[in-house]
């Protein structure tokens, strides 16, 4: 399903959380795909890391890096505040790849306006953007000033603990009026069955 997903979008976007911990390889792998069979790099996303102070420690062993060498993926497009130093900012470059670099755009440090990047990359011609994750990123989407952007939530759920301190994903309580209000709800919701999986798909409630 994630694979399918991923052939389905122009980018897909992971915050620097998930990129240093889990070194992804944000490709398509299903066979026909461009890399697997297919013509060119058709069906691979655009892999886009968010970094606003420039941690992800990359270099040319990171699989998103090993993978566009082999014509399996695209090279990834990083959005951070301040450019890249040289050595990152070359092999970004070599491998085809870019540094978007925002400014303060007047948000705290550690983080980046949606706006700005949904600008840059609608400039750049992506016109869908799948939402990886981590937490921390598609809890920010989540909130209420931000959900009008998402069109879509899909969640897996398969059979499997994930341990305890996993990744929590749950916007924030809402309160007005110093009520607390019940989080949004999904409408126009489907579950599918999918192998031992079941896959959630709805959309946000826009009058909640
Ligand atoms: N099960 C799943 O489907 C997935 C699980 N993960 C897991 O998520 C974990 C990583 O999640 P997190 O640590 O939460 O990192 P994250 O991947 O959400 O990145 C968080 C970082 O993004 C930056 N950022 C920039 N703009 C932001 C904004 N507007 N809002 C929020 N953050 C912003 C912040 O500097 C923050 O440190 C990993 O353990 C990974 O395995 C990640 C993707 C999918
Ligand atoms: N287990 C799992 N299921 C999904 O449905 C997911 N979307 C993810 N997401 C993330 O996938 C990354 C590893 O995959 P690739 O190496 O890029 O193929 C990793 O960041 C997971 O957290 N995981």
């Amino acid at each position: 399903m994630t694979h399918y997903l991923r052939s389905k979008h122009d980018a897909i976007l992971i915050g620097v959380g998930t990129a240093e911990a889990d070194n992804p390889s944000l490709n398509c792998r299903i066979a026909g795909v461009g890399g697997y069979g297919g013509d060119g790099l058709e069906g691979q996303p655009r892999p886009v890391v968010i970094d606003p102070r420039g941690r992800w420690q990359f270099d040319a062993e990171s699989k998103v890096f090993k993978l566009a060498e082999e014509g399996k993926g695209k090279a990834p497009w990083v959005f951070t505040k301040a450019p890249l130093d040289v050595k990152r900012a070359r092999l970004l470059q070599n491998a085809g790849g870019r540094n978007f670099v925002t400014g303060l755009e007047g948000c705290p440090e550690w983080r980046v306006s949606w706006d700005y990047v949904l600008k840059v990359l609608d400039a750049e011609h992506i016109r869908s953007v799948m939402i990886e994750g981590g937490g921390a990123i598609i809890n920010d989407l989540l909130a209420p000033e931000n959900i009008g952007l998402v069109d879509v939530v899909i969640v897996t759920i398969a059979p499997t603990w994930l341990g305890k301190g996993g990744v929590q994903v749950c916007p924030d309580e809402r309160v007005e009026q110093r009520a607390r209000l019940p989080v949004a709800r999904l409408t126009n919701v489907k579950w599918m069955p999918l192998g031992e999986d079941v896959v959630l798909c709805g959309s946000p409630s826009r009058n909640q």
